[in-house]
């Protein structure tokens, strides 16, 4: 079930998002109703038919580990699956849930490893994920340590695979999927001790403001930990594409390493610094059989597969760190 009932109690002790919950119901109404998503019903039914079962472990640490096999009967587990499958495209894990591998279309948990070395520790932190798909991150964020995970999204149909899932990892546990874009957050909430945002800031049409409204997220101090599609190249460099790249429409900037680190700078951030740099590898981006969509062989040139189909460079994604002022 979708449920925010926990964690709007939680909200209430946290200072700097009290005020928030005069409006949250209601952009969570707005944003999750079947006028804007036709085949919500169908996804929350799917969501509400899954059979109960109660793990007897629950990983969070190396990878995301639901319980084992024999936790369920056999017709438990094939309406497990099967309900499951209905919220295909499943692109961000992988999960393993009583025994049965869900397979996604990106190793998010290799890109968890290249963060993770980086972060500022994570225990008893509040942690902000902005655009965290089905909440991959956001759960292994709260096994390193954090106290609560707030992730938000505006895809409604991941949010329905975070409360799937949310259903065996723990209804009470205080990480949550917001069904919303960063554009809903209130300005100046400077409550976050860590904000992410992986994946994000080549949708976003306006970098600056990006940036700004990340930097509003978090406390003096805070860190911002940003995960983008980059450039070889140095400082101002930076690629617009006039049509797509690598099939994806709705993109705008890629810079280089250096171009973003001065907007860092620009925006107010503190010793902003790339911690790694990575091309997306076929192993890491695939079709698979719980996404059966298009992936990162059909976006590259056959021909040469250091170009997108396009012509523009191969995704190269770069992670860099800082702290808020
Ligand atoms: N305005 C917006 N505000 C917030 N999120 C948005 C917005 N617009 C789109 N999104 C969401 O941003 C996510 C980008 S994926 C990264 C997932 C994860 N972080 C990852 O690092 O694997 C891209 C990738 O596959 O790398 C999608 O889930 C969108 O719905």
């Amino acid at each position: 079930m979708i449920d925010y009932t926990q964690l709007y109690q939680g909200l209430q002790h946290i200072p700097e998002l009290r005020s928030w919950l005069a409006q949250l119901p209601q952009q969570v109404a707005e944003n999750l109703s079947p006028h804007r998503w036709g085949d919500l019903p169908d996804w929350r039914a799917a969501v509400e038919a899954l059979p109960n079962i109660a793990p007897s472990s629950i990983e969070l640490s190396n990878s995301v580990r639901i319980g084992k096999a024999s936790d369920a009967s056999p017709q438990q587990l094939q309406r497990l699956e099967q309900e499951l499958r209905k919220l295909h495209p499943w692109r961000k894990g992988p999960w393993e849930i009583f025994g049965l591998p869900i397979d996604t279309e990106w190793r998010s948990d290799w890109k968890w490893d290249r963060v993770l070395p980086h972060l500022a520790p994570m225990e008893n932190r509040l942690v902000l994920d902005v655009g965290c798909g089905n909440g991959y991150h956001c759960w292994r964020a709260y096994g390193a340590g954090a106290r609560r995970v707030i992730g938000i999204d505006p895809s409604a149909k991941f949010v329905a695979q975070f409360y799937a899932l949310k259903k065996y990892l723990g209804d009470e546990q205080p990480v949550d999927l917001l069904p919303l874009g960063i554009e809903a957050l209130p300005a100046n909430l400077r409550a976050f001790d860590t904000t992410f945002s992986m994946g994000v800031l080549y949708h976003r049409r306006s970098p600056m403001d990006h940036l700004r409204e990340l930097r509003e997220t978090l406390r003096p101090g805070g860190q911002l930990v940003l995960e983008t599609l980059v450039i070889d190249g140095g400082l101002g460099d930076c690629l617009v594409p006039e049509g797509r790249y690598a099939k994806m429409r709705n993109v705008w900037f890629f810079p280089s390493c250096a171009t973003l680190e001065s907007w860092l700078r620009k925006c107010g951030f503190r010793n902003p610094r790339t911690v790694d740099l990575n091309i997306t590898s076929l192993e890491e981006q695939r079709r698979t059989d719980w996404m059966h969509f298009e992936s990162l062989a059909d976006f590259l040139d056959p021909q040469s597969p250091d170009k997108t189909v396009e012509g523009h460079p191969a995704p190269k994604r770069a992670v860099l760190v800082a702290e808020a002022p």
